[in-house]
């Protein structure tokens, strides 16, 4: 079954076809990769699909039947998409574990009286809260650095946290947008490690925008090049790496960054 649909999406800004027409789809637990050169759309692609943005044509149909047009952007949490973002996304001066808590505030059981007068079953939501964001930053391999603030930690770690909280939100479709930027190539390896065991773990579905080649070959099991906010390949990382088109594009990219 395909987790997410993708048809034929287009937007534009001003006189720039930033999508054209662009169609795919990602089948349950599958990791799918997106990629292409610098421009090429992906971020509008995610930006598309998570709401920020509505495109001009097209439909975008999330787990069957869910057309995601009709949600605004802070309720398609709510039917199970989360992302994050290229630039990391963190309030600096909160720690690391209320950052993760956050992930949960859409989720929080208990009404506002509940919440207000402290009652014993908003104490035992909290506290399985806690425990669960705790239990994400084990499987992380972020345990130890809970109340610390977020400002301050190694940009990977700032990643992982951000990880982490999409994570509270027990997401059937997470997006990753450039998930090993800025990270050194032991990293690199080790959030392809993590990307997989997330899937495998939390039984989900990940689509993944990534300029790291070593990231995207070794983790994604079908990649979509675009360019120009168009497909131009779709297939397996074998596949794509012997691809006319997409060694032309990314050519293209390099000739361009050389002149
Ligand atoms: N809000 C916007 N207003 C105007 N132009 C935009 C907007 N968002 C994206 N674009 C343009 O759309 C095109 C695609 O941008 P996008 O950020 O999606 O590319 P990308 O493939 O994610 O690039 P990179 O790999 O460099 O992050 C670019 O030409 C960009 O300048």
């Amino acid at each position: 079954m395909a987790v997410l649909k993708v048809d034929n999406l287009s937007i534009s800004f001003g006189g720039l076809k930033a999508i054209d027409s662009l169609s795919f789809e990602v089948e349950e637990k599958a990791i799918y990769g997106l990629i292409g050169p610098n421009g090429a759309g992906k971020t509008t692609v995610f930006n598309c699909i998570s709401r920020f943005y509505t495109p001009d044509e097209g439909d975008i149909i999330f787990n069957n039947d869910i057309d995601l047009q009709k949600y605004r952007v802070h309720d398609v949490v709510k039917v199970g998409l989360v992302r994050t973002f290229q630039n990391v996304e963190l309030f600096k001066s909160m720690t690391v574990l209320e950052n993760i808590i956050i992930g949960q505030h859409s989720n929080t059981k208990g009404g506002i009286l509940a919440q207000g007068l402290y009652l014993p079953k908003v104490r035992k939501e909290e506290k399985r809260i806690r425990e669960k964001a705790l239990g994400i930053m084990d499987f992380l391999g972020i345990r130890g650095i809970e109340h610390y603030p977020v400002a301050g930690q190694p940009y990977g770690v700032m990643k992982l946290i951000e990880i982490g909280r999409a994570l509270m939100t027990d997401p059937k479709l997470l997006l990753l947008d450039e998930p090993a930027a800025g990270m050194n190539s032991k990293e690199t390896e080790a959030l392809t490690d993590l990307i997989r065991r997330i899937r495998d773990e939390y039984d989900m579905t990940i689509v993944l925008v990534e300029h790291d080649m070593s990231l995207v070959m070794n983790a994604c099991e079908r990649i979509c090049v675009i360019n120009f906010g168009a497909k131009i390949a779709e297939g397996t990382p074998a596949e794509i790496q012997d691809h006319p088109g997409v060694q032309e594009a990314y050519l293209g990219e390099e000739a361009s960054a050389d002149a």
